[in-house]
Protein backbone atom coordinates (compact mmCIF):
# COMPACT_ATOMS: atom_id res chain seq x y z
CA UNK A 1 0.00 0.00 0.00
CA UNK A 2 2.76 2.01 0.98
CA UNK A 3 4.43 1.74 -1.92
CA UNK A 4 1.37 2.72 -4.45
CA UNK A 5 1.37 5.93 -2.54
CA UNK A 6 4.63 6.51 -3.10
CA UNK A 7 3.86 5.70 -6.53
CA UNK A 8 1.52 8.05 -7.22
CA UNK A 9 3.22 10.78 -5.72
CA UNK A 10 5.94 10.66 -7.52
CA UNK A 11 4.07 9.85 -10.86
CA UNK A 12 2.15 13.39 -9.82
CA UNK A 13 5.70 15.13 -8.89
CA UNK A 14 6.75 13.88 -12.26
CA UNK A 15 4.24 15.05 -14.46
CA UNK A 16 4.10 18.22 -12.83
CA UNK A 17 7.55 19.08 -13.18
CA UNK A 18 6.88 18.02 -16.58
CA UNK A 19 4.36 20.54 -17.63
CA UNK A 20 5.95 23.42 -15.21
CA UNK A 21 9.16 22.91 -17.69
CA UNK A 22 7.10 22.20 -21.22
CA UNK A 23 6.58 25.68 -22.08
CA UNK A 24 9.75 27.03 -21.91
CA UNK A 25 11.41 23.32 -23.19
CA UNK A 26 9.29 23.59 -26.43
CA UNK A 27 10.12 27.41 -27.11
CA UNK A 28 13.71 26.61 -26.37
CA UNK A 29 14.25 23.18 -28.53
CA UNK A 30 16.53 25.70 -30.79
CA UNK A 31 18.79 26.34 -27.94
CA UNK A 32 21.75 24.02 -26.96
CA UNK A 33 22.48 22.73 -23.71
CA UNK A 34 23.23 19.79 -21.51
CA UNK A 35 20.35 17.13 -21.28
CA UNK A 36 18.62 18.04 -18.02
CA UNK A 37 17.08 14.65 -15.67
CA UNK A 38 13.62 15.47 -14.14
CA UNK A 39 13.16 17.13 -10.82
CA UNK A 40 16.80 18.31 -10.61
CA UNK A 41 17.70 19.08 -13.99
CA UNK A 42 21.26 19.65 -14.69
CA UNK A 43 21.87 20.33 -11.09
CA UNK A 44 24.03 17.67 -10.51
CA UNK A 45 26.56 19.15 -12.86
CA UNK A 46 27.37 21.94 -10.49
CA UNK A 47 27.79 19.22 -7.68
CA UNK A 48 31.13 19.46 -5.57
CA UNK A 49 32.38 22.93 -7.88
CA UNK A 50 33.76 25.58 -5.52
CA UNK A 51 34.25 29.18 -6.47
CA UNK A 52 37.41 28.57 -8.03
CA UNK A 53 36.23 26.24 -10.41
CA UNK A 54 33.44 28.89 -11.48
CA UNK A 55 34.99 30.70 -14.18
CA UNK A 56 36.64 27.67 -16.39
CA UNK A 57 33.46 25.71 -15.80
CA UNK A 58 31.12 28.52 -17.72
CA UNK A 59 34.02 28.60 -20.11
CA UNK A 60 34.23 25.00 -20.71
CA UNK A 61 30.37 25.36 -21.51
CA UNK A 62 30.74 28.36 -23.61
CA UNK A 63 33.17 25.93 -25.96
CA UNK A 64 31.05 23.06 -25.85
CA UNK A 65 27.22 24.50 -26.52
CA UNK A 66 28.49 27.74 -28.25
CA UNK A 67 27.73 31.69 -27.20
CA UNK A 68 23.91 31.11 -26.04
CA UNK A 69 22.78 27.95 -24.43
CA UNK A 70 20.05 26.86 -21.60
CA UNK A 71 20.97 24.96 -18.15
CA UNK A 72 18.02 24.08 -15.80
CA UNK A 73 19.14 23.78 -12.52
CA UNK A 74 16.47 22.14 -10.03
CA UNK A 75 13.28 24.31 -11.17
CA UNK A 76 15.27 27.26 -12.43
CA UNK A 77 15.54 27.85 -15.89
CA UNK A 78 18.96 29.41 -17.10
CA UNK A 79 20.06 30.76 -20.47
CA UNK A 80 23.73 31.60 -20.77
CA UNK A 81 25.00 34.47 -22.95
CA UNK A 82 27.77 35.34 -24.22
CA UNK A 83 26.99 37.14 -27.73
CA UNK A 84 27.57 41.06 -27.71
CA UNK A 85 25.19 41.06 -30.09
CA UNK A 86 22.52 39.46 -28.07
CA UNK A 87 24.10 41.25 -24.93
CA UNK A 88 23.46 44.00 -26.85
CA UNK A 89 20.06 44.20 -27.33
CA UNK A 90 19.34 43.09 -24.00
CA UNK A 91 21.55 45.76 -22.17
CA UNK A 92 20.48 48.54 -23.63
CA UNK A 93 16.91 47.96 -23.51
CA UNK A 94 15.03 49.92 -21.12
CA UNK A 95 12.51 47.17 -20.74
CA UNK A 96 14.85 44.17 -19.33
CA UNK A 97 16.37 45.89 -16.18
CA UNK A 98 14.75 43.33 -13.34
CA UNK A 99 17.70 41.39 -12.15
CA UNK A 100 17.25 37.49 -11.56
CA UNK A 101 17.98 35.48 -8.70
CA UNK A 102 21.75 35.72 -8.36
CA UNK A 103 21.34 39.25 -6.50
CA UNK A 104 18.74 37.68 -3.84
CA UNK A 105 21.33 36.88 -1.13
CA UNK A 106 22.02 40.37 -1.06
CA UNK A 107 18.82 41.99 -0.22
CA UNK A 108 18.92 41.56 3.77
CA UNK A 109 21.84 44.33 3.91
CA UNK A 110 21.28 46.37 0.30
CA UNK A 111 16.88 45.98 0.78
CA UNK A 112 15.70 47.17 -2.84
CA UNK A 113 18.11 50.10 -3.23
CA UNK A 114 19.44 51.21 -6.74
CA UNK A 115 21.59 47.85 -7.69
CA UNK A 116 18.12 45.51 -6.71
CA UNK A 117 15.20 47.62 -7.75
CA UNK A 118 13.14 47.58 -10.80
CA UNK A 119 10.48 49.75 -12.55
CA UNK A 120 9.72 53.11 -11.32
CA UNK A 121 11.67 52.77 -8.00
CA UNK A 122 14.52 52.43 -10.01
CA UNK A 123 13.78 54.60 -12.44
CA UNK A 124 13.23 57.30 -9.92
CA UNK A 125 16.07 56.46 -7.86
CA UNK A 126 18.67 56.36 -10.65
CA UNK A 127 17.47 59.71 -11.84
CA UNK A 128 18.24 61.30 -8.17
CA UNK A 129 21.69 59.80 -7.88
CA UNK A 130 22.88 60.23 -11.28
CA UNK A 131 23.99 64.03 -9.98
CA UNK A 132 26.23 62.47 -7.48
CA UNK A 133 28.82 61.28 -9.98
CA UNK A 134 28.85 65.20 -11.30
CA UNK A 135 32.46 65.88 -12.41
CA UNK A 136 32.08 68.67 -9.77
CA UNK A 137 31.37 66.42 -7.30
CA UNK A 138 33.97 63.52 -8.25
CA UNK A 139 37.00 66.64 -8.38
CA UNK A 140 36.53 66.90 -4.60
CA UNK A 141 36.22 63.37 -4.02
CA UNK A 142 39.74 63.01 -5.48
CA UNK A 143 41.18 64.91 -3.00
CA UNK A 144 40.00 61.91 -0.26
CA UNK A 145 41.13 59.29 -3.31
CA UNK A 146 44.63 61.30 -2.69
CA UNK A 147 44.81 61.34 1.07
CA UNK A 148 43.36 58.16 1.80
CA UNK A 149 45.94 56.54 -0.24
CA UNK A 150 48.52 58.34 1.35
CA UNK A 151 47.52 56.71 4.20
CA UNK A 152 47.93 53.05 2.92
CA UNK A 153 51.38 54.43 1.96
CA UNK A 154 52.23 54.72 4.96
CA UNK A 155 51.01 51.70 6.50
CA UNK A 156 52.80 50.16 3.48
CA UNK A 157 56.29 51.66 4.38
CA UNK A 158 57.70 48.88 7.04
CA UNK A 159 56.38 46.47 5.06
CA UNK A 160 58.54 47.28 1.65
CA UNK A 161 61.70 45.27 2.17
CA UNK A 162 62.14 43.55 -1.09
CA UNK A 163 61.57 40.61 -0.19
CA UNK A 164 58.03 40.19 1.90
CA UNK A 165 55.16 38.91 0.01
CA UNK A 166 52.21 41.38 1.05
CA UNK A 167 48.81 40.44 0.40
CA UNK A 168 47.39 43.25 -1.00
CA UNK A 169 43.83 42.53 -0.93
CA UNK A 170 43.06 42.74 2.19
CA UNK A 171 45.08 46.28 2.54
CA UNK A 172 43.36 47.81 -0.56
CA UNK A 173 39.91 46.61 1.31
CA UNK A 174 40.68 48.81 4.29
CA UNK A 175 41.53 51.53 1.91
CA UNK A 176 38.61 51.17 -0.33
CA UNK A 177 36.14 51.46 2.75
CA UNK A 178 37.75 54.45 3.88
CA UNK A 179 37.19 55.97 0.61
CA UNK A 180 33.61 54.81 0.05
CA UNK A 181 32.83 55.58 3.76
CA UNK A 182 34.18 59.25 3.55
CA UNK A 183 32.89 59.80 -0.15
CA UNK A 184 29.34 58.19 0.17
CA UNK A 185 28.17 59.22 3.96
CA UNK A 186 30.77 62.20 4.96
CA UNK A 187 32.30 60.23 7.82
CA UNK A 188 36.30 59.16 7.93
CA UNK A 189 35.71 55.80 9.73
CA UNK A 190 39.56 55.20 9.87
CA UNK A 191 39.39 51.59 8.82
CA UNK A 192 42.78 51.85 7.59
CA UNK A 193 44.08 53.26 11.06
CA UNK A 194 41.54 50.39 13.33
CA UNK A 195 40.40 47.35 11.16
CA UNK A 196 38.54 46.54 14.67
CA UNK A 197 36.10 49.41 14.70
CA UNK A 198 32.88 47.58 14.78
CA UNK A 199 31.21 48.88 11.72
CA UNK A 200 34.59 47.97 9.49
CA UNK A 201 34.61 44.43 11.74
CA UNK A 202 30.71 44.09 10.46
CA UNK A 203 30.99 44.83 6.89
CA UNK A 204 33.94 42.33 6.47
CA UNK A 205 31.87 39.82 8.51
CA UNK A 206 28.96 40.30 6.12
CA UNK A 207 31.38 40.12 2.90
CA UNK A 208 32.76 36.91 3.83
CA UNK A 209 29.09 35.16 5.12
CA UNK A 210 27.50 36.29 2.23
CA UNK A 211 31.22 34.84 0.30
CA UNK A 212 30.66 31.66 1.23
CA UNK A 213 26.69 31.47 0.73
CA UNK A 214 26.93 32.72 -2.52
CA UNK A 215 29.43 29.64 -3.13
CA UNK A 216 27.39 27.18 -1.38
CA UNK A 217 24.36 27.31 -3.70
CA UNK A 218 21.91 25.65 -1.16
CA UNK A 219 22.72 28.36 1.83
CA UNK A 220 21.48 30.99 -0.31
CA UNK A 221 17.62 29.20 0.92
CA UNK A 222 17.24 31.65 3.56
CA UNK A 223 15.16 29.39 5.95
CA UNK A 224 17.95 26.03 5.34
CA UNK A 225 20.60 28.19 6.05
CA UNK A 226 19.41 29.00 9.42
CA UNK A 227 18.61 26.13 10.03
CA UNK A 228 21.72 24.06 9.14
CA UNK A 229 24.22 27.29 10.49
CA UNK A 230 22.14 29.12 12.96
CA UNK A 231 25.87 30.41 14.34
CA UNK A 232 26.45 32.10 11.33
CA UNK A 233 23.19 32.95 10.85
CA UNK A 234 23.32 35.00 13.95
CA UNK A 235 26.57 36.51 13.16
CA UNK A 236 25.20 37.92 9.89
CA UNK A 237 22.21 38.57 11.27
CA UNK A 238 23.92 41.18 14.32
CA UNK A 239 26.66 42.46 11.85
CA UNK A 240 23.98 43.71 9.50
CA UNK A 241 22.25 45.45 12.39
CA UNK A 242 25.20 46.99 13.10
CA UNK A 243 25.70 48.41 9.94
CA UNK A 244 22.28 49.57 9.51
CA UNK A 245 22.37 51.05 13.09
CA UNK A 246 25.65 53.11 11.92
CA UNK A 247 24.23 54.43 8.67
CA UNK A 248 21.03 55.22 10.49
CA UNK A 249 22.63 57.65 12.70
CA UNK A 250 24.96 59.27 10.36
CA UNK A 251 21.63 59.85 8.07
CA UNK A 252 19.63 61.38 11.61
CA UNK A 253 22.75 63.42 12.16
CA UNK A 254 23.43 64.93 8.54
CA UNK A 255 19.64 65.30 8.37
CA UNK A 256 19.51 66.76 11.61
CA UNK A 257 22.30 69.25 10.53
CA UNK A 258 20.60 70.51 7.42
CA UNK A 259 17.72 71.20 9.08
CA UNK A 260 19.29 72.98 11.48
CA UNK A 261 21.11 74.98 9.24
CA UNK A 262 18.41 76.21 7.62
CA UNK A 263 20.18 76.78 4.42
CA UNK A 264 19.59 73.25 2.09
CA UNK A 265 19.79 75.04 -0.77
CA UNK A 266 22.75 76.98 -0.02
CA UNK A 267 24.52 73.90 0.88
CA UNK A 268 24.14 72.57 -2.55
CA UNK A 269 26.28 75.16 -3.95
CA UNK A 270 28.75 75.51 -1.07
CA UNK A 271 31.65 74.01 0.15
CA UNK A 272 32.95 75.90 3.08
CA UNK A 273 35.33 74.93 5.43
CA UNK A 274 34.98 72.25 8.34
CA UNK A 275 35.25 72.87 12.10
CA UNK A 276 37.38 70.25 13.44
CA UNK A 277 40.17 69.33 11.20
CA UNK A 278 40.56 72.87 8.74
CA UNK A 279 39.57 70.48 5.64
CA UNK A 280 37.18 71.44 2.59
CA UNK A 281 33.23 70.45 3.39
CA UNK A 282 32.37 68.26 0.80
CA UNK A 283 28.93 66.84 -0.54
CA UNK A 284 28.56 63.38 -0.35
CA UNK A 285 26.07 61.13 -2.08
CA UNK A 286 24.45 60.91 1.63
CA UNK A 287 23.82 65.13 1.41
CA UNK A 288 22.17 64.23 -2.36
CA UNK A 289 19.34 62.01 -1.01
CA UNK A 290 18.41 63.93 1.88
CA UNK A 291 17.95 67.12 -0.22
CA UNK A 292 16.11 64.96 -3.35
CA UNK A 293 12.51 64.56 -3.18
CA UNK A 294 10.50 62.49 -5.23
CA UNK A 295 7.07 63.77 -6.35
CA UNK A 296 6.99 66.44 -3.91
CA UNK A 297 8.03 63.85 -0.97
CA UNK A 298 11.69 63.84 0.82
CA UNK A 299 13.23 60.42 0.67
CA UNK A 300 12.66 58.48 4.28
CA UNK A 301 15.73 57.65 6.78
CA UNK A 302 14.94 53.87 5.54
CA UNK A 303 14.69 55.03 1.58
CA UNK A 304 18.12 56.80 1.70
CA UNK A 305 19.76 54.26 4.25
CA UNK A 306 19.11 51.41 1.48
CA UNK A 307 20.68 54.10 -1.20
CA UNK A 308 23.63 54.63 1.12
CA UNK A 309 24.63 50.40 2.39
CA UNK A 310 24.95 49.96 -1.60
CA UNK A 311 27.10 52.39 -2.34
CA UNK A 312 29.00 51.20 0.45
CA UNK A 313 29.08 47.50 -0.89
CA UNK A 314 29.19 48.17 -4.35
CA UNK A 315 32.04 50.94 -3.86
CA UNK A 316 34.21 48.86 -1.95
CA UNK A 317 34.53 45.38 -3.09
CA UNK A 318 34.69 45.69 -6.51
CA UNK A 319 37.05 48.33 -6.24
CA UNK A 320 39.62 46.57 -3.79
CA UNK A 321 38.82 43.38 -6.68
CA UNK A 322 39.99 45.77 -9.28
CA UNK A 323 42.64 47.32 -7.76
CA UNK A 324 44.68 44.13 -6.28
CA UNK A 325 44.71 42.35 -9.51
CA UNK A 326 45.62 45.74 -11.47
CA UNK A 327 48.49 45.77 -9.21
CA UNK A 328 49.69 42.20 -9.32
CA UNK A 329 49.73 42.50 -13.15
CA UNK A 330 51.82 45.86 -13.05
CA UNK A 331 54.16 43.31 -10.51
CA UNK A 332 54.54 40.81 -12.95
CA UNK A 333 55.40 42.99 -15.91
CA UNK A 334 57.97 45.03 -15.18
CA UNK A 335 57.87 46.99 -18.98
CA UNK A 336 54.51 47.92 -18.50
CA UNK A 337 55.39 49.21 -15.01
CA UNK A 338 58.39 51.19 -16.40
CA UNK A 339 56.02 53.11 -18.81
CA UNK A 340 53.80 53.79 -16.42
CA UNK A 341 56.41 55.17 -13.64
CA UNK A 342 57.63 57.21 -17.15
CA UNK A 343 54.10 58.58 -17.87
CA UNK A 344 53.57 59.43 -13.71
CA UNK A 345 56.67 61.52 -13.98
CA UNK A 346 56.18 63.70 -16.90
CA UNK A 347 52.44 63.62 -15.34
CA UNK A 348 53.05 64.76 -11.94
CA UNK A 349 56.14 65.48 -11.70
CA UNK A 350 58.84 64.22 -9.39
CA UNK A 351 57.68 65.35 -5.50
CA UNK A 352 55.59 62.11 -4.98
CA UNK A 353 54.04 64.36 -2.13
CA UNK A 354 52.29 66.74 -4.88
CA UNK A 355 48.61 66.25 -4.53
CA UNK A 356 46.82 65.22 -7.73
CA UNK A 357 43.80 66.80 -9.31
CA UNK A 358 40.99 65.79 -11.53
CA UNK A 359 43.12 66.69 -14.76
CA UNK A 360 45.93 64.83 -13.35
CA UNK A 361 43.73 61.58 -13.61
CA UNK A 362 42.75 62.39 -16.95
CA UNK A 363 46.19 62.63 -18.37
CA UNK A 364 47.53 59.47 -17.07
CA UNK A 365 46.02 57.76 -20.42
CA UNK A 366 48.54 54.74 -20.56
CA UNK A 367 47.52 54.37 -16.74
CA UNK A 368 43.84 54.18 -17.84
CA UNK A 369 44.79 51.65 -20.34
CA UNK A 370 46.74 49.21 -18.26
CA UNK A 371 43.45 49.61 -15.57
CA UNK A 372 41.32 48.54 -18.82
CA UNK A 373 43.21 46.08 -19.95
CA UNK A 374 43.24 44.21 -16.06
CA UNK A 375 39.55 44.48 -15.58
CA UNK A 376 39.39 42.45 -18.83
CA UNK A 377 41.40 39.81 -17.56
CA UNK A 378 40.28 40.26 -13.89
CA UNK A 379 36.46 41.68 -13.80
CA UNK A 380 35.43 42.35 -10.34
CA UNK A 381 31.94 41.45 -11.66
CA UNK A 382 32.06 38.03 -13.43
CA UNK A 383 28.55 37.46 -14.64
CA UNK A 384 25.24 39.53 -14.49
CA UNK A 385 21.79 38.47 -14.64
CA UNK A 386 18.23 39.94 -15.83
CA UNK A 387 14.92 38.06 -15.41
CA UNK A 388 12.74 37.90 -17.53
CA UNK A 389 8.60 37.89 -16.81
CA UNK A 390 7.68 38.15 -20.33
CA UNK A 391 8.91 36.03 -23.77
CA UNK A 392 11.24 38.46 -24.98
CA UNK A 393 12.55 37.84 -28.51
CA UNK A 394 16.11 38.39 -29.11
CA UNK A 395 17.71 39.58 -32.46
CA UNK A 396 15.16 36.24 -34.32
CA UNK A 397 15.42 33.83 -30.94
CA UNK A 398 12.61 33.26 -28.21
CA UNK A 399 13.07 33.62 -25.01
CA UNK A 400 10.23 32.38 -22.77
CA UNK A 401 9.01 33.84 -19.70
CA UNK A 402 10.25 32.55 -16.15
CA UNK A 403 13.81 32.60 -17.39
CA UNK A 404 16.96 33.41 -15.50
CA UNK A 405 19.15 35.46 -18.39
CA UNK A 406 23.16 35.49 -17.30
CA UNK A 407 25.59 37.51 -19.16
CA UNK A 408 28.71 35.88 -18.79
CA UNK A 409 31.13 39.42 -18.57
CA UNK A 410 34.31 37.45 -17.64
CA UNK A 411 33.93 34.32 -20.39
CA UNK A 412 33.33 37.09 -23.08
CA UNK A 413 36.43 39.17 -22.06
CA UNK A 414 38.59 36.39 -23.08
CA UNK A 415 36.66 35.44 -26.18
CA UNK A 416 39.17 35.11 -29.29
CA UNK A 417 36.77 36.41 -31.39
CA UNK A 418 37.04 39.92 -29.80
CA UNK A 419 40.19 39.59 -28.34
CA UNK A 420 43.47 38.90 -30.35
CA UNK A 421 45.38 36.64 -27.85
CA UNK A 422 42.92 36.92 -24.91
CA UNK A 423 44.98 35.45 -22.40
CA UNK A 424 48.12 38.04 -22.42
CA UNK A 425 48.26 41.33 -20.77
CA UNK A 426 48.45 43.65 -23.47
CA UNK A 427 47.41 47.35 -22.44
CA UNK A 428 48.17 48.45 -25.88
CA UNK A 429 45.00 46.96 -27.47
CA UNK A 430 43.12 49.91 -25.73
CA UNK A 431 45.10 52.53 -27.12
CA UNK A 432 43.33 54.48 -29.67
CA UNK A 433 45.08 53.83 -32.52
CA UNK A 434 44.67 50.48 -32.37
CA UNK A 435 41.55 48.87 -33.92
CA UNK A 436 38.34 48.64 -31.91
CA UNK A 437 36.58 45.70 -30.76
CA UNK A 438 32.18 45.20 -30.70
CA UNK A 439 30.99 47.94 -28.12
CA UNK A 440 29.65 45.45 -26.11
CA UNK A 441 32.45 43.01 -26.19
CA UNK A 442 33.87 44.93 -23.56
CA UNK A 443 31.58 45.46 -20.39
CA UNK A 444 33.87 45.01 -17.29
CA UNK A 445 30.85 48.48 -15.83
CA UNK A 446 27.66 46.52 -18.07
CA UNK A 447 26.51 48.79 -20.37
CA UNK A 448 23.21 50.54 -21.13
CA UNK A 449 20.78 52.25 -18.88
CA UNK A 450 21.57 49.95 -16.00
CA UNK A 451 25.20 50.00 -16.18
CA UNK A 452 27.55 51.07 -13.24
CA UNK A 453 26.68 54.30 -12.16
CA UNK A 454 29.86 54.81 -9.95
CA UNK A 455 32.17 53.56 -13.12
CA UNK A 456 34.15 57.06 -13.26
CA UNK A 457 34.58 56.98 -9.85
CA UNK A 458 36.18 53.53 -9.82
CA UNK A 459 38.22 54.84 -12.59
CA UNK A 460 39.85 58.14 -10.78
CA UNK A 461 39.98 56.02 -7.15
CA UNK A 462 41.87 53.22 -9.23
CA UNK A 463 44.31 56.04 -10.96
CA UNK A 464 44.55 58.04 -7.82
CA UNK A 465 46.05 54.95 -5.87
CA UNK A 466 47.99 52.89 -8.14
CA UNK A 467 49.65 56.17 -8.98
CA UNK A 468 50.51 56.53 -5.48
CA UNK A 469 52.00 53.53 -5.03
CA UNK A 470 54.00 53.62 -7.99
CA UNK A 471 55.28 56.96 -6.91
CA UNK A 472 56.33 55.36 -3.67
CA UNK A 473 57.02 51.93 -4.17
CA UNK A 474 58.77 49.83 -7.21
CA UNK A 475 55.88 46.59 -6.94
CA UNK A 476 57.98 43.47 -6.95
CA UNK A 477 56.30 39.90 -7.97
CA UNK A 478 56.83 38.25 -5.34
CA UNK A 479 54.44 35.72 -3.38
CA UNK A 480 52.03 32.98 -4.96
CA UNK A 481 50.28 33.32 -8.55
CA UNK A 482 46.55 34.45 -7.60
CA UNK A 483 43.87 31.36 -7.57
CA UNK A 484 40.64 33.36 -8.89
CA UNK A 485 37.28 32.68 -7.29
CA UNK A 486 34.13 34.13 -8.22
CA UNK A 487 32.72 35.11 -4.56
CA UNK A 488 29.94 37.94 -5.67
CA UNK A 489 32.92 39.76 -7.16
CA UNK A 490 35.91 37.88 -8.50
CA UNK A 491 38.18 37.57 -5.52
CA UNK A 492 41.40 35.06 -5.39
CA UNK A 493 41.24 31.81 -2.99
CA UNK A 494 44.46 32.33 -2.02
CA UNK A 495 45.24 36.49 -1.94
CA UNK A 496 46.67 38.73 -4.16
CA UNK A 497 50.20 38.88 -3.39
CA UNK A 498 53.55 41.15 -4.65
CA UNK A 499 56.58 42.74 -3.11
CA UNK A 500 57.22 46.77 -2.22
CA UNK A 501 60.60 48.45 -2.14
CA UNK A 502 60.78 52.05 -1.88
CA UNK A 503 61.55 53.72 -4.86
CA UNK A 504 63.91 56.23 -4.59
CA UNK A 505 64.03 58.11 -7.06
CA UNK A 506 60.63 58.83 -9.75
CA UNK A 507 62.55 58.78 -13.06
CA UNK A 508 63.32 56.66 -15.82
C1 LIG B 1 36.01 48.65 -10.77
C2 LIG B 1 34.96 48.86 -10.01
C3 LIG B 1 33.54 48.53 -10.41
C4 LIG B 1 33.07 47.61 -11.29
C5 LIG B 1 33.86 46.67 -12.19
C6 LIG B 1 31.62 47.71 -11.26
C7 LIG B 1 30.78 46.95 -12.05
C8 LIG B 1 29.41 47.08 -12.05
C9 LIG B 1 28.53 46.30 -12.88
C10 LIG B 1 28.96 45.22 -13.86
C11 LIG B 1 27.27 46.72 -12.61
C12 LIG B 1 25.99 46.18 -13.22
C13 LIG B 1 25.38 45.20 -12.28
C14 LIG B 1 24.17 44.54 -12.84
O1 LIG B 1 23.72 44.76 -13.96
O2 LIG B 1 23.61 43.76 -12.08
C15 LIG B 1 27.34 47.74 -11.59
C16 LIG B 1 26.26 48.40 -11.06
C17 LIG B 1 26.35 49.31 -10.04
N1 LIG B 1 27.49 49.84 -9.50
FE1 LIG B 1 29.37 49.34 -10.01
N2 LIG B 1 31.27 48.66 -10.35
C18 LIG B 1 32.41 49.21 -9.82
C19 LIG B 1 32.48 50.23 -8.90
C20 LIG B 1 31.42 50.89 -8.36
C21 LIG B 1 31.51 51.98 -7.42
C22 LIG B 1 32.82 52.60 -6.94
C23 LIG B 1 30.24 52.32 -7.08
C24 LIG B 1 29.77 53.40 -6.15
C25 LIG B 1 30.50 54.39 -5.74
C26 LIG B 1 29.34 51.44 -7.81
C27 LIG B 1 27.97 51.46 -7.71
C28 LIG B 1 27.13 50.71 -8.50
C29 LIG B 1 25.68 50.75 -8.40
C30 LIG B 1 24.88 51.56 -7.39
C31 LIG B 1 25.19 49.89 -9.37
C32 LIG B 1 23.74 49.63 -9.70
C33 LIG B 1 23.33 50.61 -10.81
C34 LIG B 1 21.92 50.45 -11.30
O3 LIG B 1 21.42 49.32 -11.33
O4 LIG B 1 21.33 51.46 -11.69
N3 LIG B 1 30.09 50.60 -8.57
N4 LIG B 1 28.66 47.95 -11.28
Amino acid sequence: MLALVFLVALTTVLVWDYFWRKRRNDILHYMPGPRGLPLVGNALMYRGLDAEQIMGFVSKNRNKYGPLYKVWVLNQLAVFSTDPHDIEFILSSQQHITKNNLYELLHCWLGTGLLMSTGKKWHSRRKIITPTFHFKILEQFVEIFDQQSAVMVGQLQQRADGKTAINIFSVVCLLALDIIAETAMGTKIQAQMSPNLPYVQAVTDVTNIMTTRFIHAWQRIDWLFRLVHPGMAKRQDSAIKVMHDFTENIIKQRRQALVSAGKQEKEKEEIKEDDDLGQKRRMALLDVLLQSTIDGASLSNDDIREEVDTFMFEGHDTTTSAISFCLYEISRHPQVQQLLVEEIHEVLGVDRHRPVTLRDLGELKYLENVIKESLRLHPPVPMIGRWFNEDVEIRGKRIPAGTNYTVGIFVLLRDPEYFESPDEFKPDRFDSTSPQTHPYAYIPFSAGPRNCIGQKFALLEMKSTISKLLRNFELLPLGPEPRPAMNIVLRSANGVHLGLQPRSVLAS
